[in-house]
């Protein structure tokens, strides 16, 4: 039979428009992304790498997964506290035990009221019945009582082992393995690791209670009629199934839209920047940036409301099939109630059960998902604790020989770990540092020249690609480690401000024993704080930090001084100063070059670095590197001898800013 013919055109599909509606439009970069960063802003943050995977399951993977994310909970739970959790555990149980026991009561109870006879002999034999189920709902209440309490102290515990695994690793990992960039990223992600741990426990704990329930509802719909259990699988499917494609749904849109809800948010908070304040207020930004900001949240409110009028049509759709699952199993209670195959309280329980099995469905999914997401940044704390011991600082180790006499640099040279491609920083470096008899040795060079870079050689930070650095002829890699850090100490331009008192700031550099409060006056005066600590509101135990309230904020200089100090009071026979003087005014700077010198006069060993070619003149021994290489080596005086060398010519360099400019006399200037 020919096919009858078309009268009208099919309706054109229209899959763009469909796909859109339910899955969006794409994100476009929008005139203020373009306008203001060039394009979608992409951010790249390793702690940002799971957000959102809460929506992303599907039921068979929920399903299949969920038997390990909640051992993986029990496990986290177990490691912390045997107890708690074993009490926890028996109390969620128990708890769940009682309510299919108070539903099978209550099946009794309404035997009872429903059977023939007189009502206050009914109502007699009903008494019993009653008080067990009130005991059974005690139970219920203790038991659910006894998990809250155990709980409590149980999740921090959980979080405060697994984040002191974590602080632990990241201190005792080498500095190589911080540079590196893909064990930084993973560092940076698994912090996130001990605060995820806490929030397993909580959601495991729901999904637990949720299943017991449902399990307690099943089991006792099976015992009124085996056909009910079906049922109300039939009813909970188009619910669960719903509360996934709307949680897909937000997965979607997340993925799409949270590169453009960053950018806003990054506008947002570009308002109340202290360090913008001011152009903010001059240049008149504020309108500016709040006209984008307005442009760009605009977009993300519609997609919001896109998201809601789907949510919503979904919700209703599920409601409905749910609601005719429902309707079909009420029939089929009266069906059984018809035929006489069920009692009319065995039908009333069964409605009951249907209620609570079903009443935390929702929360059960959502809390399936939560425990998907934050296993995620706990998988990645199992992998930081797994990949951090290749790159552990070995412990033991020979003892570091004594007295130091010397540390010996032999054809060493060095890349960092995915810096520049593997191009060595510092190439075939030999060179002696006398340790036993007090001296001033300064690394000068360009900037990049690898002079800082050699100090944290010497302190032991980085071990050599090639060539060895021995201290009295033994190898730094047979050395322990830890007495090398003990045998140093460093000076940066840029050393760390701690946010604590101007008295931690001190003697953190020494916290292996008690305050010593000779030592610390004495690195005080050595620093010249004097004037700074009267002019502290609390001296010593103010705090040096204006994010908290009475908090001081030190200038560069003083905090330079500040630091020169805590170098002082770690006491350590080598000393590295890295541009010591960088903030410091001329007064400051001569006075803290002449302390090095006596320190050295003292039997310190001093590495200095710094670009002050005039400080330089002090120290006993300079080597000079040049891109990575070390090119001149000697006394001050031997290396300005020499006129087509690299030093003399930084010298000269120097020296000729000094040097008055030809033609500007002083009568030009007012
Ligand atoms: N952590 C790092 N990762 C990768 N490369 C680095 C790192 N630190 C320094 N470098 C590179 O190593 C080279 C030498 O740097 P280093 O800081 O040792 O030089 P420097 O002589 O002390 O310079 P400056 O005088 O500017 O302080 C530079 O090219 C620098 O970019």
């Amino acid at each position: 039979m020919r096919p009858f013919p078309r009268l009208l055109p099919r309706r054109p599909r229209r899959p763009a428009a469909r796909h859109a509606a339910e899955h969006g439009p794409e994100v476009e970069v929008s005139a203020s992304e373009r306008e203001l960063f060039g394009g979608q802003l992409v951010y790249d943050t390793s702690w940002s790498q799971h957000e959102g995977s809460r929506y992303q399951l599907d039921l068979r993977t929920m399903i299949l997964g969920m038997p390990r994310l909640v051992g993986r909970a029990v496990a986290l739970a177990w490691q912390a506290d045997r107890r708690a959790t074993a009490c926890v555990a028996v109390a969620e149980v128990v708890s769940g035990i009682s309510q299919a026991l108070g539903l099978l009561g209550v099946n009794w109870l309404l035997a009872t009221l429903l059977a023939g006879g007189e009502m206050t002999d009914r109502l007699r034999d009903a008494v019993p019945v009653a008080a067990l189920l009130g005991a059974v709902a005690a139970l219920g209440a203790l038991c659910t009582a006894l998990s809250t309490l155990a709980i409590g102290p149980l999740e921090p515990k959980v979080e405060r082992l697994a984040r002191e695994r974590y602080l632990e690793r990241a201190y005792e990992v080498e500095m190589a393995a911080m540079e590196d960039e893909d064990f930084h990223r993973l560092l940076e992600s698994a912090q996130y690791g001990a605060s995820s741990a806490r929030s397993m426990i909580r959601h495991a704990v729901s999904v637990i209670a949720a299943l017991l329930s449902l399990a307690a509802a099943g089991a006792v719909l099976t015992t009124l009629h085996w056909t009910l259990l079906p049922m109300l699988l039939v009813i909970v499917l188009p619910r669960a199934l719903a509360t996934l494609t709307v949680a897909r749904r937000r997965y979607r849109s997340f993925h799409r839209w949270v590169q453009h809800s960053r950018g806003a948010g990054m506008l947002a908070r570009l308002m109340t920047d202290t360090d913008a304040a001011a152009e903010v207020r001059v240049h008149g930004v504020g309108p500016f940036i709040l006209r984008h900001f307005r442009g760009m949240s605009a977009s993300q409110e519609a997609e919001q409301a896109r998201l809601a009028r789907l949510a919503a049509r979904t919700d209703l759709l599920a409601a409905f099939c749910a609601g005719v699952a429902a309707l079909a199993t009420y029939l089929l209670l009266a069906g059984l109630l018809w035929t006489g195959s069920m009692a009319l309280a065995a039908a009333g329980t069964a409605v009951l059960a249907i209620r609570s099995g079903t009443a935390n469905l929702d929360g059960l999914i959502r809390q399936i998902n939560y425990l998907h997401e934050e296993s995620l940044y706990v998988g990645d704390l199992d992998r930081l604790i797994a990949e951090s011991e290749q790159h552990r600082i070995p412990r033991g180790g020979a003892p570091l020989p004594s007295p130091v006499r010397a540390v010996e640099f032999d054809g060493v040279s060095f890349s960092y770990p995915g810096g520049s491609a593997g191009e060595p920083v510092l190439r075939d470096i030999s060179l002696t540092l006398p340790a036993d008899r007090g001296a001033v040795v300064a690394l000068v060079g360009e900037n990049g020249s690898g002079k800082s870079t050699l100090a944290k050689l010497l302190c032991g930070l980085y071990l050599p690609g090639a060539g060895t650095v021995r201290w009295n002829g033994v190898d730094v890699r047979e050395l322990d480690r830890r007495e090398i850090f003990g045998h140093c100490a460093i000076v940066h331009q840029d050393h760390f401000r701690w946010p604590m008192t101007a008295r931690v700031n001190t003697v953190i550099s020494r916290t292996d024993r008690p305050v010593d409060e000779a030592l610390l006056a004495a690195s005080a005066a050595h620093a010249g704080l004097g004037d700074l600590l009267s002019e502290l509101p609390r001296g010593w135990e103010t705090l040096l930090s204006r994010t908290f309230r009475g908090g001081h904020q030190l200038s560069g200089g003083q905090w330079q001084r500040l630091g020169i100090a805590r170098a002082h009071y770690r006491d350590a026979p080598l000393l590295v100063v890295d541009e010591p003087t960088a903030a410091l005014d001329a007064r400051a700077e001569a006075r803290v070059f002449a302390q090095i010198r006596s320190l050295a006069d003292r039997g310190r060993t001093i590495v200095l670095i710094t670009h002050r070619m005039a400080s330089v003149r002090h120290a006993d021994v300079v080597h000079v590197l040049h891109r990575g290489r070390l090119v001149e080596s000697g006394t001050p005086e031997e290396l300005l001898a020499d006129e087509d060398g690299h030093y003399r010519a930084l010298h000269d360099l120097q020296a000729a800013q000094f040097r008055p400019v030809p033609g500007q006399s002083k009568e030009r200037l007012p």
